[in-house]
């Protein structure tokens, strides 16, 4: 289930884990993490609300340290090496970074000042990043003005200033209507094409993961439940076909017939059948097809690709999508 990086691993931990001591009551925020991460990789955490995500970046981040195990980051202990650790990496956290009342390019050149960068060095990144996270319209307007995409595109360019060997992005799109997640999504593909950094981002929405990360990493109470592409992942489970007969013998020998589709898993259901099978949406025109010719036709047929709420289902038994959904509403019954 898990796969190695192909490059030099840039984030290593080992064991790692971290616990919170609350009112006597131990929360094990991650349990036991062990990971590799190359150099070039962008990797998404997935999971829940309270999966242990942020707790993780805080801690390859420097910003926590862990309870035990170790990490390294662009080859520096995160305990031993933080110095050196802040200086290889970017972190855009859940808050925003930029003042409110400052202007965005100067929050930037600040930033590149911070970083050690001569004025002239320090305007020059500036509009650098303004130009690549098409900021331009709006990097002379004060931060309090920004509407939430742009503000997290400076968030960005600010975690962006020092020419980072890794960032990490914690939740970047939450909070963003559709549209400016996807914009923003399409920012980070760019990025990562354009320099070649490691991106590692936290994110509990499903679509995020499955479009932006060529590696997702599926984070379940603390603990690493799958490891891979979001296609492996996917294709593992099988498509999904769901055919109701009106007549329970023809769903008998539908059954057999199914069966016969290489790697199929059929199972019984109330109406009809459930098919799972790798290649189930080629699979399923025949199916059909020798159904109507066997006198046995179903009345109706569903064919669904796999979704990455597929694979956390079976993997936890689960939603992510109603875990994330129940957790908001939970959250909105305290905040009421
Ligand atoms: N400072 C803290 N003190 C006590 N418990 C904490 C603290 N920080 C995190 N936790 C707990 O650790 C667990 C993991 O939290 P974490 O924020 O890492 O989850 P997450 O996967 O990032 O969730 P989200 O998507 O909501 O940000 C949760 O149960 C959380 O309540």
């Amino acid at each position: 289930m898990t796969s190695h990086p192909t490059t030099t691993p840039v984030i290593v931990t080992r064991g790692l884990t971290r616990h919170f001591t609350a009112r006597k009551q131990t929360v094990e925020a991650v349990r036991g993490l062990d990971l590799e991460i190359g150099q070039g990789e962008l990797v998404a955490f997935l999971g829940p609300n309270g999966a242990g995500k942020s707790t993780t970046l805080r801690m390859l981040t420097t910003l926590l340290a862990p309870t035990s195990g170790t990490a390294t980051v662009a080859g520096h202990d995160v305990v031993t090496g933080q110095r050196e650790v802040r200086r290889a990496i970017g972190y855009v956290g859940q808050g925003n970074g930029a003042g409110h009342q400052q202007r965005g390019r100067d929050e930037l050149v600040s930033q590149g000042r911070a970083h050690g960068l001569s004025r002239r060095e320090a305007h020059q990144r500036a509009d650098e990043l303004i130009d690549d996270l098409d900021l331009t319209a709006v990097a002379d307007r004060k931060v309090m003005t920004l509407s939430g995409g742009q503000r997290r595109r400076l968030d960005i360019a600010m975690g962006l200033v020092h020419l980072p060997r890794v960032l990490f992005l914690d939740e970047p799109s939450t909070g963003l209507d559709p549209q400016n997640r996807a914009n923003l999504q399409g920012l980070i593909e760019r990025l990562h094409a354009q320099t070649g950094s490691t991106i590692v981002l936290t994110t509990h929405y499903l679509e995020e993961a499955d479009a932006l990360a060529e590696r997702v990493v599926v984070i379940d109470h603390g603990m690493v439940i799958a490891d891979d592409s979001a296609s492996r992942l996917k294709s593992r489970l099988g498509d999904r076909i769901e055919l109701t007969f009106d007549q329970a013998e023809h769903a008998d020998r539908a059954a057999q017939r199914a069966a016969r589709i290489p790697g199929s898993l059929v199972t019984r259901t109330e109406r009809g059948l459930l098919v799972r099978a790798a290649d189930g949406h080629r699979a399923a025109p025949a199916l059909i097809a020798e159904l109507q010719t066997a006198g046995t036709p179903a009345s109706s047929i569903e064919v669904a690709r796999p979704t990455l709420d597929d694979v956390f289902l079976d993997l936890t038994g689960r939603s992510l999508r109603e875990a994330n959904e129940s957790t908001a509403s939970a959250t909105e019954g305290e905040a009421a």
